[in-house]
């Protein structure tokens, strides 16, 4: 099996001390930082450095014959982007500082505590992983392409919102750090975590697990697993989900109905990187990323109390929200033909069409089942055809005799104790929030209304108008 390494950039270790080189290297081996190289001839950098793709270099600064301070001002012209850390002696600390004003990350006295040195080593591998992904970002936005699109072929889309988050997805594949996928039941979370886990491009599999209504026990059971005699009945060691998804993805879906008990176990192991199986005392490193789901929004679980602070800041690093169906109304046709085709593969029939009225129609509808919900009514739709053309009667109960949607009072509410707005105050907001679902497509946004399209057209004039004499 292919040995993930990590972090995506080189660690450089750069000490005449081979003994500290090695211990060194143990520890952060043991961290999980296993893409390292080490050099105890500072004469050696500049070719190492042109050799590999370095990113953080840890620094010695009394070495014989060329200075840490030598190679550090020779690293920060030739290579400004490299993040640097000072290994001082006790008494070279005013030096130590000098090479922090010339540009370095942080220092550190070598006598100091190992886990010192580790913690400014993952502050600064965690900052260099931001700053890469901030370039890859700014490089994804601006070519406006994605670097590897057959990935995102299963997600059928030509909505700009959507468009932005697989860039934003591109430009985080390579990072270790959570990710967190909200959005509405149905928008298609699963398939984003998917294409996440494929274009990290790790060895290991990807591991789905739905936490909601699990309760603590069975939640750390799941996760860590067991050791043998844990509790009665674990007459055997039992491997969790954390390490199944070893060098892979563990996927949580559902994150927001974790009990406050799980949240602190998941924040832990998130900090941490660490975890014990239920019933013993020995640790185990997390070789998995992590990304979570949620429908729930986030934010108001937490100021209800529902869901831990820490976490959900922990977590929001990296968010993408993906937008309902009823706010890329563009994707209507592309979804209906792309489930009619696999449904017509699925069930064995010939290929069908779908009246072009269809989309236009269901556009009216809000969807709350969102791709979900049109999937399950063009499969039904399909299995109910027997000709070559689409059986739309399982869309109707939607849709009026008129093929407009149908209102209930629920979905328009007025409350009694304030005033009524004006027969035109409405109209105005009607024609707006109609535009504004048809990404300003008049036609479509006449069909909603229910009016002509040069109707709709004279309204907006006269809207537009008005506006300029306020
Ligand atoms: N853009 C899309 N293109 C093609 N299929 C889609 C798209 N979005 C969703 N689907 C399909 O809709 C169904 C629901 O998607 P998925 O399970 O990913 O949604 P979800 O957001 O994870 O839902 P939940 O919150 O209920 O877990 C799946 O069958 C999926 O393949």
């Amino acid at each position: 099996m292919k040995y993930n390494l990590y972090p995506q950039f080189k660690i450089l270790l750069v000490d005449d001390e081979v003994a500290f080189l090695r211990s060194m290297s143990l520890t952060l081996e043991r961290q999980g930082y296993n893409n390292l190289m080490t050099c105890s001839d500072p004469s050696l950098v500049p070719s190492l450095m042109e050799k590999e793709d370095v990113g953080l270099v840890l620094l010695d600064l009394t070495m014989p014959r060329i200075s840490g301070q030598k190679v550090l001002s020779w690293l920060k012209e030739e290579y400004p982007n490299v993040c640097v850390i000072i290994i001082s002696g006790v008494n070279q600390v005013d030096s130590a500082v000098e090479c922090v004003k010339q540009g370095a990350f942080d220092y550190f006295v070598k006598t100091s505590d190992q886990n010192q040195i580790l913690d400014g080593l993952k502050r600064a591998i965690h900052t260099q992983e931001l700053t890469l992904e901030n370039q890859a970002l700014r490089s994804q936005i601006l070519s406006n392409e994605l670097e590897r699109p057959d990935i995102f072929s299963k997600i059928i889309t030509s909505d700009q919102v959507m468009w932005s988050v697989f860039r934003y997805i591109e430009s985080i594949a390579s990072t270790r750090q959570p990710v967190l996928i909200s959005g509405e039941s149905g928008v298609g979370k699963e398939l984003i975590a998917n294409v996440i886990h494929e274009l990290s491009n790790c060895s290991g599999p990807l591991v789905s697990v739905n936490v909601a209504g699990v309760d603590d026990n069975v939640f750390a059971d799941t996760l860590f697993g067991h050791s043998r005699g844990a509790f009665t009945g674990a007459d055997k060691t039992r491997l969790g989900l954390v390490e199944k998804a070893a060098n892979g993805t563990l996927f949580l879906d559902e994150i927001g109905d974790l009990s406050l008990a799980s949240q602190i176990k998941l924040l832990r192991l998130l900090q941490e990187g660490e975890y014990y199986p239920v019933g013993s005392d020995k640790p185990k490193r997390m070789e998995a990323r992590i990304v979570v789901a949620t429908h729930q929004k986030l934010e108001e679980l937490q100021a209800e109390g529902k869901f831990r602070k820490d976490l959900f800041f922990r977590l929001k690093t990296h968010m993408v929200n993906i937008p309902p169906l009823r706010e890329r109304l563009a994707d209507l046709p592309l979804l209906i033909d792309h489930f009619i085709k696999s449904a017509c593969e699925e069930m064995n029939k010939p290929a069908l069409t779908a009246p072009k009225s269809l989309s236009v129609s269901l556009s009216q509808y809000t969807f709350p089942g969102n791709a979900r919900e049109l999937k399950a009514l063009v499969y039904d739709a399909v299995s109910q055809s027997t000709s070559n053309k689409l059986n739309c009667a399982p869309f109707e109960p939607l849709l009026n005799k008129d093929n407009h949607l149908v209102f209930t009072e629920s979905q328009v509410q007025f409350p009694t104790n304030t005033q009524l707005p004006t027969l035109s105050n409405m109209a105005d907001l009607l024609v707006e929030e109609a535009m504004k679902r048809a990404s300003n497509n008049q036609s479509l946004a006449a069909r909603m209304l229910g009016i002509s399209q040069p109707a709709l057209s004279k309204r907006l004039k006269n809207m537009k108008e008005s506006q300029h004499r306020n």
